[in-house]
C-alpha cells in the first residue's frame, strides 16, 4: 500500500478549548494536516461553538470547517449566541462533567465503524482542554497535545512547582513578597521571573504577570487549580505540538527547555489559513474561513479603502477578555480622537463594553469621517489592508501573530492571562511594538503619535518586517513543515503497530 493511500485511512479528531483564540489555530492545524497527508480530520467542538460557527457560514458544514468535518459535542452550556461568549467557569464545568461522556460516545462510534476505515488514529487535544486526555485513554486512542499560544506561557505554567518551592508564589498561586528586605522597583510589582531562569530576563516579567491572575481572589484560585490540573494531565502526553516557532525570537537568551522524559515538543507554528505550509489557500477570505463565532461587519473594508495608506489606527481587544470598564473606555475614546488619525475600533456592542463612550461618540466620529466603531471586524483582512498603520492590541496570541504576519507594528495593552507574556515578547524581545502604560487620554495620544511617525515608528516597522521574514518566510517555516511531517509519520507508525 502506498504511503498516500495508507495515510488516507487515518482519522484524527481535534478537540479545541472552546474560545475563538483556540478554535481558530486548531482548525488551521486540522486543515494543514488534512491537506498534507490525506488525513480525515474531525473538529469536535461544544454545541454552542458549533452553532456559532455554522451560523457564520450559512449552515454548510463543508464550508464551515473547510475540508474538516465539524462535529458538535453536547455541553449543557446555555448560550444566546450574542456578543458575550459563555464564561470560563461554565466552560470548565461542561468540559469536566458534561462533555467527556459524549466525546467517548463519538470515539466508540468511530471505533465501531473501523471496518469502514473510521477508527480514530489519534486525538489532538488542546492542552487547555485536558479533560479529553483521560477520555482518549479510556477509549484506547493515542492523545497528542496542542499548545495554541507562545511556548513561553507553557514554560511558566509548567514551572509552577518551581515557583512554589522557591517561594515566588503560594500553594494557591498568589504571588509572595521577597523574603529579603531589599524591596526594589521590580519587587514592588512582583518578583522577577528572570531570576528563576524560567524565561529570559530581558522580558522583564514578574510574578504580577502570571497567567492565572485574572479577576478577584476566587477567580485567581480557580484558574490556578485549572492550571495545576492541566499541567498534571499534560505530563502524560508523548508529544505536544506548539503553535509557535523555535526560540520565539529569543535567540541565545532562550534557555533550552527540558521536557519530561519521553515527551517531544514539536513547533509547528505559527499556523495560518494560507499556503505557507505547502497547502492550497482556503477558497474564501480568512474572515469567512469557518472559525469565526461572530459576524464580521461587512462595511470595514470599504471604509478602509477610503483611507490613505498607512494612516489608520486599528484597535481590538479580541474575543476573550472582560470589559475594561467605563473609565478606561472613555479615556481611550478621547485619546483616539485627540491623536487626530482615522481609527477602526472593534468594541463589542454589548452595553458593558460600550459604557463610558462619550455621548453620540460613534455617530459623531462616523459622520465626520474620523473613525468607525464595529462589534466584530474581519481582522486578518483589516491587518493586511495597506491603510492600516498600527494595531492597538490586547496581545492575544492570534492577534500578535497576525500582526507579525501582515507586518503591522503594535501598541500593546495586555489585559489578562497570557497577554502580559506576549506583550513582553512583542515589546522587549522583538521590538515590534511599544507598551501602552495606561489608557489615559494623553498616554493613548502620545503612543499613537510615536508609533505612527518619526524614528520610533520607523524602528518598529523595521523590526516587524524582520520578525515577519523570520517567522513567515525563513527557517521557521521549514521547521514547521518538517515537524508536521514528523508528527504524521509518528501517527501512521503507531496506527500500523496497533493494527
Ligand atoms: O473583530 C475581530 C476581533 C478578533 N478577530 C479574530 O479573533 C481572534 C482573536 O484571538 P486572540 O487575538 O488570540 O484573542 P482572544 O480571542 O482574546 O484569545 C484568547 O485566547 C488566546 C489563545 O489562547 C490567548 O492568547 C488570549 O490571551 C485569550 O484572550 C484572532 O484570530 C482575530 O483575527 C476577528 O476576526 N475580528
Amino acid at each position: 500500500m502506498s504511503a498516500e493511500s495508507a495515510q488516507a485511512r487515518r482519522a484524527i479528531v481535534f478537540v479545541p478549548f472552546p474560545a475563538q483564540g483556540h478554535v481558530t489555530p486548531m482548525l488551521h492545524l486540522a486543515r494543514a494536516l488534512a491537506d498534507r497527508g490525506g488525513v480525515a480530520a474531525t473538529l469536535a467542538v461544544p454545541d454552542f461553538v458549533h452553532r456559532r460557527m455554522m451560523s457564520q457560514d450559512g449552515g454548510d458544514n463543508d464550508n464551515a470547517a473547510g475540508r474538516v468535518a465539524l462535529v458538535p459535542i453536547p455541553s449543557g452550556v446555555p448560550d444566546d449566541g450574542g456578543d458575550e461568549p459563555p464564561g470560563f467557569a461554565s466552560i470548565v464545568h461542561a468540559m469536566e462533567h458534561h462533555m467527556p461522556a459524549h466525546l467517548e460516545g463519538l470515539l466508540l462510534a468511530m471505533a465501531r465503524a473501523a471496518g469502514r476505515g473510521g477508527a480514530a488514529a489519534c486525538l489532538v487535544v488542546d492542552v487547555l482542554a485536558s479533560w479529553a486526555v483521560p477520555v482518549a485513554a479510556r477509549c484506547g486512542v493515542p492523545a497528542v497535545g496542542f499548545w495554541p499560544v507562545m511556548f513561553a506561557s507553557y514554560r511558566v505554567v509548567a514551572a509552577i512547582p518551581e515557583l512554589i518551592s522557591n517561594g515566588f508564589i503560594s500553594g494557591t498561586g498568589t504571588p509572595l513578597p521577597p523574603s529579603t528586605n531589599k524591596i526594589n522597583e521590580a519587587d514592588s510589582k512582583g518578583r522577577k521571573l528572570g531570576d528563576l531562569d524560567i524565561l529570559p530576563s530581558k522580558l522583564e516579567l514578574s510574578t504580577a504577570d502570571l497567567p492565572w491572575l485574572v479577576g478577584g481572589a476566587a477567580s485567581r484560585q480557580s484558574r490556578f487549580a485549572f492550571w495545576l490540573q492541566t499541567v498534571d494531565r499534560a505530563k502524560s502526553l508523548d508529544c505536544i505540538l506548539v503553535n509557535s516557532f523555535p526560540g520565539e525570537g529569543a535567540g541565545d537568551a532562550d534557555r533550552p527547555y527540558d521536557p519530561p522524559p519521553g515527551q517531544r515538543i514539536l513547533h509547528v507554528g505559527p499556523l495560518f489559513d494560507d499556503d505557507s505550509l505547502g497547502r492550497p489557500p482556503c477558497r474564501k477570505s480568512t474572515a469567512a474561513a469557518g472559525a469565526a463565532m461572530w459576524q464580521a461587519d461587512p462595511t470595514c473594508m470599504e471604509w478602509l479603502d477610503r483611507q490613505s495608506p498607512g494612516s489608520v489606527v486599528y484597535v481590538s481587544f479580541g474575543s476573550w477578555v472582560a470589559p475594561i470598564g467605563p473609565d478606561k473606555i472613555a479615556q481611550f475614546a478621547l485619546g483616539l480622537e485627540a491623536a487626530g488619525r482615522p481609527f477602526l475600533w472593534v468594541l463589542k456592542s454589548h452595553p458593558s463594553w460600550r459604557a463610558g463612550l462619550p455621548d453620540q461618540f460613534a455617530e459623531t466620529i462616523a459622520a465626520a469621517g474620523r473613525g468607525k466603531i464595529v462589534s466584530w471586524a474581519p481582522q486578518e483582512d483589516v491587518l493586511r489592508h495597506g491603510a492600516v498603520g498600527c494595531f492597538v492590541t490586547h496581545c492575544g496570541t492570534n492577534s500578535a501573530l497576525e500582526a507579525i504576519r501582515h507586518g503591522v507594528r503594535m501598541i500593546c495593552y495586555p489585559i489578562s492571562g497570557d497577554q502580559f507574556i506576549n506583550s513582553a515578547y512583542i515589546v522587549n524581545m522583538w521590538g515590534a511594538g511599544i507598551a501602552l502604560a495606561s489608557s489615559d487620554r494623553d498616554c493613548v495620544k502620545d503612543c499613537i503619535e510615536s508609533v505612527m511617525e518619526g524614528e520610533e515608528g520607523r524602528r518598529l516597522q523595521e523590526n516587524v518586517a524582520r520578525m515577519r521574514e523570520m517567522v513567515m518566510l525563513g527557517e521557521g517555516r521549514s521547521i514547521a513543515k518538517r515537524n508536521l511531517d514528523l508528527f504524521l509519520e509518528g501517527i501512521i507508525k503507531s496506527d500500523d503497530d496497533a493494527s
